[in-house]
């Protein structure tokens, strides 16, 4: 495939009259992380739970790998390879790290472990599950019941979670909230790690970590996008300065 993996195209939502994404077009390339950034409120999570297939959009289209989506649900888009990062609640606190992930394998693989007997299904579950642990750096804190970890670890567990699913393009929807700075450091690592398997999609408001692993940069403000490109370029652009990254310094968000 020579395109962009993903195309969003006059992508429009609105509650009543608050219009939240307002012909939004971007496209994504394949083994890249695309960022996006703008103000509270400017529609980030509500783009990114239009392109995961768990809102619908009012108008546009979303073509992901060639073909129209945007008429599938969430779970026919994980099927074809894109996800979204699972949030924390969604973590089984009670299940350790590798039942966490095992699960998430399972639901992937569907009916493929049928021609197991069950012992052995169970063995190809956890290796599977391993692998993935072993991919974000938690193989250690496999048998850890998920809620005993910490943060960053829990971030990293949702991580391989999501790699269960084996995606070609994974949204992640501030993957770094309330990690320290060296948890934060990890994830970066972790993510730059990644990318030439998985093609990320970022919503991230700690600027140093998206200026340091977005290959392309959309702003959204007021559910439109004001500038799209690489980080150099946005960094410079007057409105966004104006319209976000003025902001910075006296309303972080
Ligand atoms: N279900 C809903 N019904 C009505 N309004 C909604 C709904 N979901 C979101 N909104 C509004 O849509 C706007 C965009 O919200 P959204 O959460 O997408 O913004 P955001 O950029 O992700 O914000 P933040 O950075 O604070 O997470 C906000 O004004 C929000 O109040």
């Amino acid at each position: 495939m020579t395109g962009p993996l993903l195309q969003v195209q006059n992508l429009n939502k609105a509650y009543g009259a608050l219009k939240v994404t307002q012909d939004v077009s971007l496209d994504v390339h394949e083994h890249q992380i695309h960022a996006i950034i703008g103000p509270n409120g400017a529609g980030k999570t509500t783009l990114i739970a239009q392109l995961s297939g768990q809102l619908r959009p009012d108008s546009g289209r979303v073509i992901y790998a060639g073909a129209d989506i945007t008429g599938l649900d969430m779970a026919a888009r994980v099927g074809r390879g894109l996800a979204r990062s699972f949030q924390l609640t969604t973590l089984l606190p009670g299940f350790s790290a590798l039942d966490n992930v095992a699960l998430a394998v399972q639901a992937r693989a569907g009916s493929s472990f049928r021609f197991f007997r069950p012992a052995a299904a169970e063995r190809a579950l956890n290796d599977r599950a391993m692998e993935c642990l072993e991919d974000v750096g938690l193989s250690g804190r496999a048998d850890r019941l998920a809620g005993s970890l910490s943060h960053g670890e829990k971030r990293q567990l949702e991580m391989a979670v999501a790699l269960a699913t084996e995606p070609r393009l994974l949204l992640l929807d501030e993957p770094l909230a309330g990690t320290g700075h060296e948890e934060a450091a990890e994830l970066v690592t972790l993510f730059r790690r990644l990318k030439p398997r998985v093609t990320m999609m970022l919503i991230e408001h700690d600027m140093d970590a998206v200026f340091a692993l977005a290959d392309c940069v959309s702003v959204l403000v007021y559910g439109q996008i004001v500038a799209s490109g690489d980080p150099a370029s946005v960094r410079a652009d007057p409105q966004v300065r104006a319209a976000y990254l003025g902001e910075e310094e006296t309303a972080p968000c």
